[in-house]
């Protein structure tokens, strides 16, 4: 077969297709699909991925591929289909889905080196092509005429290996090993012979007759003392032998991790994992829901799930978000499995991270725990897939494409055939209404392993606080909480629920906050015309002076940041110990961790911080946590506020006497009656889960229908929502009447962006097999306008952020 065809990076609605193109007769024996090629398109040169091979074209006069960037696919058959479905569903590109399941390192532009990895001769054009250097360039292979298939065998053979440079850094790293030529007895002869004065060369050969194996020149060098002229000396003679080997850079040491064996599981835990083990044995797809209280032991149900898969050969993917991606999360699964997990997250460089990726590919892994895009491991005998955390909105990407790694996992479950597991202490609601729909198996652990009670929540209503004359974020109770705690010499967590703040408005007298009369939903401030918005139907009224309710004149949006109640806390109590864990003082690399180790070591009091202090922490010592503002987040523009309200309380309480100590949690919030806050302080996890969908019915909310999002932007702003309003009028019309509602034009929550001007339309329906077929088409209908006029239509079909 010498045609190719190819998906091509070009980014233009109509190059969601193929390209044929015709293989060069060296390159026939060793392409396959899955390889990136570079090509010709137009008058420019781009990279593109075979999707396919054929013999025949109905084109003719086609071009030839200039090169071929791998020697391996770098995509499996079943990725390759994944992405086309990635793509469909969530309407962008193929080459765009491709790209966002590989590591960043495969994306770049970069070169390519050979370099070579033995002494023993090469075949012969090869080693003339070397001219004993160790590394070349592969242009210049390129430009001989060695044949490729050539250079492909001995790369198989190890002999030569190719190395990827990102900017001119190399992205493989490289160390020298020294080992003895011959056999031993022969370099205890060599010795002998050598005149008493070469006391150096005497010494490293008296080193490798006690150990002859292989050791790292840098090493050896250290133990023995001796210089690099010694050593070459040595080779010279025929006595040693050096060689090139790749080490991955490993960014946990695998002997820091105790290593750990399974617990014998309790009633509640074997009841949960034994339907799972089932499936694994079958092997057969279905999911699973886990609904497990925080401390429950979900993830030693993880643990021995994938156990039983590697058993039986086979692979395990498990996500958890970003935030939680701590080390206290990676010492769990690396205690247990050792080497053979990877580990993929954003905080890696990226060079480790393609590292971490190729332990994948080349299956000298078998468990891979990573954040989102970890569902794209290219693994091809999968076992299991666990998400944890399964509420976690990180799993939705909000870049193109918009996936959400839930839906992918389930698609890659099915393949393989295997079990999806997806766990939380507080599932989203569509995955509970799933599971009471009996579309998902649920098995729920209502029990903390350690038999203790959940800790007790008071709730403190912050309006009292303010009435009795106590303006300070510190409620009276939190405050004598916090000393009684520090003087049995236990410690606090501390949350600032900050997302989202300023937006609202809200009355600190009596609590009030403004939302909008048809839904339920805050009102945004926008600040440019002093107004109050709807983000959802458009509804407008203006900021008013005092408080409708009582009027008082406290009515104001209001902002705290974790500094400033930094600063509060030790004017209060000036001997308290805080660590401080945000966005500002964890960016550095490592600042987590550390920030995490320090706590741990008790060498402070109080953990403040933000929503990535609420998740997986395990500290013995917490005994109280703290949330200072409860309702931050309540009054969002958005129609999941409570659920995450419910999410975030339930989890940070979580935090508290989680093994011997019992625990206390208080909750300050100016809306002491919200459902959200009165039903997670019970953790009535169930309760909540009916009210809520109560409302998502009412209001004609997921899971009761399905969202899509298009948001049109544009420079100008009637331009913006004159094509907004053709497309909710075009929509209009193709949709089913009585069951789908097509909102819009309605502005964006940040309406100016980048002096862009951004308009929504949002769809809610339930049935509408035809819609993504119907807003490609609108799309293909304006392409001239994005390209003239500098329009953008961006469409997501799952939107999280309404923004
Ligand atoms: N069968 C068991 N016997 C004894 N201890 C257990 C058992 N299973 C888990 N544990 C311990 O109980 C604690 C809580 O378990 P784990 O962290 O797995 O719960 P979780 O449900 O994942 O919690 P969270 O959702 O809060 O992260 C851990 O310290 C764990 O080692
Ligand atoms: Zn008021
Ligand atoms: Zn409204």
């Amino acid at each position: 077969m010498n045609i190719a065809s190819v998906i091509v990076d070009v980014q233009a609605k109509s190059i969601n297709q193929t390209f044929d193109y015709l293989i060069p007769e060296r390159y026939v024996d060793i392409l396959t699909t899955g390889m990136r090629v570079i090509v010709p398109f137009g008058p420019r040169k781009i990279t593109g991925f075979v999707v396919g091979l054929k013999d025949n074209s109905e084109f003719d006069k086609l071009k030839e591929i200039i090169e071929v960037l791998d020697i391996e696919p770098v995509l499996t058959e079943e990725l390759l289909e994944l992405g086309k479905w990635v793509a469909d569903d969530t309407l962008t590109m193929y080459i765009t889905a491709y790209q966002a399941m590989l590591p960043q390192v495969l994306k770049a532009q970069y070169k390519k080196e050979l370099v070579r990895n033995t002494d023993e001769r090469l075949p012969e054009d090869l080693e003339f092509l070397f001219a004993g250097r160790d590394y070349i360039s592969f242009e210049e292979f390129e430009q001989s005429s060695i044949p490729y298939s050539k250079l492909q065998k001995a790369i198989q053979e190890t002999a030569i290996s190719i190395n990827y440079l990102v900017k001119s850094k190399i992205t493989k790293k490289y160390v020298t090993f020294v080992e003895p030529n011959k056999e031993i007895y022969l370099i205890e002869e060599s010795l002998m012979d050598l005149p008493q004065n070469a006391t150096k060369q005497r010494e490293l050969l008296g080193y490798f007759i006690k150990h002859p194996n292989p050791i790292e020149q840098g090493k050896l060098l250290k133990l023995t003392n001796t210089t690099r002229s010694t050593i070459k000396t040595l080779i010279e003679k025929g006595l040693l032998r050096e060689y090139k080997q790749e080490v991955y850079r490993n960014p946990y040491d695998e002997n820091a991790f105790e290593r750990t064996y399974p617990l014998t599981l309790t009633e509640q835990q074997e009841r949960a994992i034994l339907p799972i083990k089932e499936k694994i044995e079958k092997q057969e797809h279905d999911v699973f829901l886990v609904h497990g209280v925080t401390g429950s032991g979900k993830t030693e149900i993880y643990l021995q799930a994938i156990q039983e898969v590697l058993e039986k050969g086979k692979e395990a993917i498990v996500l958890v978000p970003e935030i939680s991606l701590t080390p206290q999360m990676v010492k769990r699964f690396k205690g247990r499995f050792g080497d053979k997990v990877a580990v993929m997250h954003s905080a890696l460089s990226n060079g480790e991270k393609y590292d971490e990726w190729r332990k994948i590919q080349s299956k000298e892994v078998s468990v891979v725990v990573g954040a989102r895009s970890a569902i794209f491991a290219p693994f091809e005998n999968i076992g299991i897939i666990i998400i944890d955390e399964e509420h976690e909105t990180t799993y939705k990407q909000e870049d193109q494409p918009r996936y959400h790694a839930r839906d992918v996992a389930i698609k890659r479950g099915q393949y393989h055939q295997c079990p999806v597991v997806l766990g939380s202490a507080t599932p989203t609601l569509e995955s509970f209404a799933r599971a009471q729909k009996g579309v998902y198996t649920l098995a729920t652990l209502d029990k903390r392993t350690n038999e203790k009670e959940m800790p007790e929540v008071s709730i403190v209503d912050m309006r009292e606080e303010l009435h009795s004359g106590n303006r300070s974020m510190f409620s009276q109770v939190l405050k004598e909480s916090i000393e009684q705690t520090i003087a049995r010499g236990e410690q606090i967590v501390l949350l600032l629920n900050r997302r989202g703040y300023s937006t609202f408005v809200m009355c600190r007298d009596c609590g009030h906050v403004k939302e909008c009369p048809h839904c339920d939903i805050a009102l945004t401030y926008h600040k440019r015309n002093n107004q109050l918005k709807c983000h959802y139907c458009s509804y407008e009224e203006p900021m008013p002076n005092v408080c409708p309710e009582c009027s008082s004149d406290s009515i104001r949006y209001f902002g705290t940041g974790t500094q400033r109640v930094e600063e509060s806390l030790s004017q209060l109590m000036p001997h308290v110990r805080v660590i401080r864990m945000d966005v500002d003082t964890t960016r550095k690399k490592g600042a987590h961790e550390k920030l995490l180790k320090q706590f741990a070591n008790k060498e402070a009091d109080i953990l403040l911080g933000t929503q990535m202090i609420a998740k997986g922490l395990d500290f013995g010592n917490v005994t109280l946590v703290g949330v200072l503002t409860a309702d931050s987040m309540l009054h969002l523009p958005d129609f999941r506020s409570s659920e995450k309200t419910f999410q975030l309380l339930t989890q940070v309480s979580g935090r508290a006497g989680r093994h011997e100590l019992p625990g206390q949690v208080i909750i300050q919030t100016y809306t002491p009656e919200h459902y959200s806050i009165q039903l997670s302080s019970q953790y009535d996890y169930k309760q909540f889960f009916l009210q809520e969908m109560h409302i998502r019915r009412k209001f004609r909310y997921p899971p009761y229908v399905f969202l899509a999002l298009i948001t049109v932007s544009h420079p100008n702003h009637v331009r913006a929502i004159q094509f907004t309003q053709r497309i909710v009028h075009y929509l209009s019309k193709v949709v089913q009447e009585e069951t789908t509602t097509v909102l819009g034009p309605t502005p964006s929550p940040v309406t100016r962006v980048k002096d862009r001007y951004r308009y929504q339309c949002m769809i809610k329906y339930k049935n509408e097999p035809d819609l993504r077929r119907n807003i490609k088409k609108i799309i293909n209908l304006y392409e001239e306008e994005m390209r003239k006029e500098n329009l953008l239509i961006t469409v997501d079909m799952q939107p999280y952020h309404l923004m």
